[in-house]
């Protein structure tokens, strides 16, 4: 059996432990949990506990790595990543990650792909809120793609972001238009759908991205496009909250685990 521990106890950490907790990762045993805010991982290992499964809280990242976990599910900031990526891999831990936006940095990129790469561990990018990266990245593969990303949001999901004013509670409009490495610098946490996407495509310098807000909007919408000179293709998915990313790691850790791969 393998075994998983998950860094960041917030709303999609606790989902990914919850979903432990209910035997939905029957190959898997979650042996820690770890979080900035100690009462949270305590709660999501409260909830193993409570379904007679032994969890450890621990104190530190380099606690909760000690335990030598072979998978970890990143749930927490694109900065904490940052520093954990790296020592993860290099002592064989694999990464199933949610905060991609730290990968937009290619030296950062290229320094975690080598590292996976010498120490036999890996980074698993989830589809999160978006998705299909397989034809994102088979079209790609075929040669002379190009690819956008469309997102619209509420105007409250954009308060506290610099192209917040109180005008778009009322007005519709395009509140970003650029790539996804000049998206994820401006909205460091909103849109590593974007990021994603770009690395399952044509790079973070060359996915167009546009940001729409739309007074009275609940949730996202997620669409990224491709199209080479026989493939187009429309991935668009709607959610009402971003719980969808949470259990896009549920379906990334058993479609590890098991013996048929959707690809
Ligand atoms: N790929 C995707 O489709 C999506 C990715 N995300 C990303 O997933 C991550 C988690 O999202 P949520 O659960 O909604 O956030 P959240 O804010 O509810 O939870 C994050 C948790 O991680 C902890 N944390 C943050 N930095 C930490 C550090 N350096 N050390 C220890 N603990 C730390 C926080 O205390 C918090 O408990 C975020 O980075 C978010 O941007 C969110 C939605 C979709
Ligand atoms: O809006 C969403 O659910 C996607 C998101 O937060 C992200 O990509 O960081």
């Amino acid at each position: 059996m393998k075994t998983i521990a998950i860094a960041g106890c917030g709303k999609l950490g606790t989902i990914v432990a919850r979903a432990a907790a209910r035997g939905l990762l029957p190959d898997y045993k979650l042996i820690g949990v770890y979080s900035r805010t100690p009462e949270k991982a305590r709660a999501a290992a409260d909830e193993l506990a409570a379904a007679g499964k032994d969890c450890r809280v621990a104190g530190t990242f380099d606690e909760l790595l000690a335990l030598r976990p072979d998978f970890i599910v990143e749930a927490a900031s694109p900065k904490a990543l940052r520093q954990w990526a790296l020592p993860a891999l290099s002592q064989g831990t694999s990464l199933v990650c949610l905060s991609i936006g730290a990968f937009a940095d290619d030296a950062f990129y290229d320094e975690a792909r080598r590292t996976a790469e010498a120490h036999g561990s890996r980074i698993y990018i989830v589809s999160g809120a978006t998705g299909g990266f397989d034809v994102l990245q088979t079209a790609t593969l075929m040669g002379g793609a190009e690819a956008e990303f469309f997102n619209e949001k509420g105007p409250d999901a954009l308060r506290g972001t610099p192209v917040y004013d109180d005008s778009l509670q009322t007005e519709a409009r395009t509140v970003f238009s650029g790539t996804a490495a000049e998206a994820i610098r401006l909205f460091p946490t909103k849109v590593n759908v974007t990021v994603a996407a770009a690395r399952a495509s044509v790079g973070p310098a060359n996915l167009h991205v546009a940001m729409r807000s739309t007074p009275g909007f609940k949730g996202d919408t997620q669409r990224v496009e491709i199209r080479n000179s026989q493939v187009h293709a429309v991935v668009d998915v709607y959610s009402a909250t971003a719980e969808i990313a949470a259990w896009s790691v549920v379906s990334t850790l058993r479609n590890i685990a098991s013996p048929v791969v959707f690809v």
